[in-house]
């Protein structure tokens, strides 16, 4: 395969992971934009120009995610390995919580897509290449497609409906010969590997992230979960995750911010991370002990608030005296994302 175009740009929305209930498989985009242009140079290597987040910290050489990402999805999509110049005008935070490394890895493999000279029929796979690097599709799925989104793991060889008691671990693996043989009549093939939809978010639904001066790296904040949860705390989740998708379209009926408080409670992680992030997970309580369906943004330490309506006014009021007026804490309050990724040639 051959570069379609010399230059590209690609522009890669923020994201918030799991709203509470949903670990590893909610998400939704926000309108906090990472904007990169890639163009190709005659000699090897990389040459990095870094504005705005991680200007002082990311690398300048191969070792940078987005570069790291373009270049195995080069080899993915069989182009050479070019040499490249990347512009980074960055806006994501960084280790917050926001889904930077999601950003980073979509736009590395989107990039690479648009010198393939593919369009917006490369989504999917551009989602599965980058959820598989990622490793947990909640944050790229966002980025990828916008909006809010449900991703899933789908296994077909463990997902078969066990239908004698399992006498051992081995027999709850099911042979399986062929998908289509399992889903007759469907349209879509249920290959292995990460799936995501999309549900809608009500146009009055709202998003803060308070963003703190601190930072704390995903990686870090896996190490802090357990391998097992108790199986109330699981019960519990189920029925908020559930919950979700009515809350978040805002036309179920009920009382909409209700509705989303319920629907953003946590057993699963949220707590086991706390010692991680003190000052997040008493912002989180204290929101929560005012009524606000307040979650730790993905890993922490970002905090977010869904509300159906824009309660700018009260949050500052309420939160100026203890929180915002030290400084430790900003407030933004990006617009709900429904576009994902945008990715073409660079216009001339
Ligand atoms: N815009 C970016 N460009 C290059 N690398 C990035 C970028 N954003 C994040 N990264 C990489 O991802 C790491 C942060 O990932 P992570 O701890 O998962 O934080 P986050 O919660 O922001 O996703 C950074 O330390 C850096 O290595
Ligand atoms: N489900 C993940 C989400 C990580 O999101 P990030 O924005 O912190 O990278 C987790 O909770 O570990």
């Amino acid at each position: 395969m051959k570069f379609a175009t010399d230059a590209v740009r690609v522009s890669v929305p923020a994201t918030s992971a799991n709203l509470g209930p949903g670990f590893d498989a909610a998400g939704l985009a926000l309108g906090v934009r990472d904007e990169l242009s890639f163009r190709l140079l005659p000699t090897a290597g990389a040459q990095i120009e870094i504005h705005g987040e991680g200007e002082d910290t990311l690398p300048r050489d191969e070792s940078h995610l987005v570069v790291r990402t373009f270049r195995r999805a080069l080899d993915e999509l069989g182009l050479p390995q070019a040499g490249v110049e990347l512009v980074a005008h960055n806006r994501i935070p960084q280790e917050r919580g926001m889904g930077s490394s999601a950003e980073a890895i979509v736009a590395g493999v989107s990039a690479a897509v648009a010198f393939a000279g593919y369009g917006d029929e490369a989504r999917d796979f551009i989602f599965d290449l980058a959820a598989h690097i990622e490793g947990h599709p909640d944050n790229v799925a966002p980025a990828v497609y916008g909006g809010m989104t449900v991703s899933w793991d789908f296994e077909p060889k463990t997902e078969v409906p066990i239908t004698d008691a399992p006498s051992s671990k081995e027999s709850n693996v099911v042979p399986v010969s062929g998908d289509a043989a399992l889903f007759p009549g469907s349209t879509e093939p249920f290959k292995g590997g990460y799936h995501t939809v999309n549900y809608p978010v009500g146009d009055l639904i709202n998003a803060w992230v308070f963003v703190p001066d601190y930072k704390l790296s995903t990686e870090e904040a896996r190490k802090a979960l357990p391998l097992e949860v108790p199986r109330t705390d699981a019960l519990f989740n189920v029925s908020r995750v559930a919950l979700l998708p009515a809350a978040m379209s805002g036309a179920s009926g009920r009382d909409t911010n209700a509705l989303l408080f319920s629907a953003t409670g946590d057993t699963l992680h949220q707590h086991y991370r706390s010692s991680l992030m003190p000052q997040s997970w008493e912002l989180m309580t204290f929101l929560r002990a005012h009524g606000y369906a307040s979650t730790i943004s993905g890993a922490g330490p970002c905090v977010l608030v869904l509300h159906e309506g824009d309660d700018s006014a009260a949050l500052t009021n309420l939160l100026f005296e203890n929180w915002l007026s030290a400084g430790h804490w900003r407030m933004l309050h990006p617009a709900i994302d429904r576009q994902g990724v945008l990715f073409g040639p660079e216009e001339a």
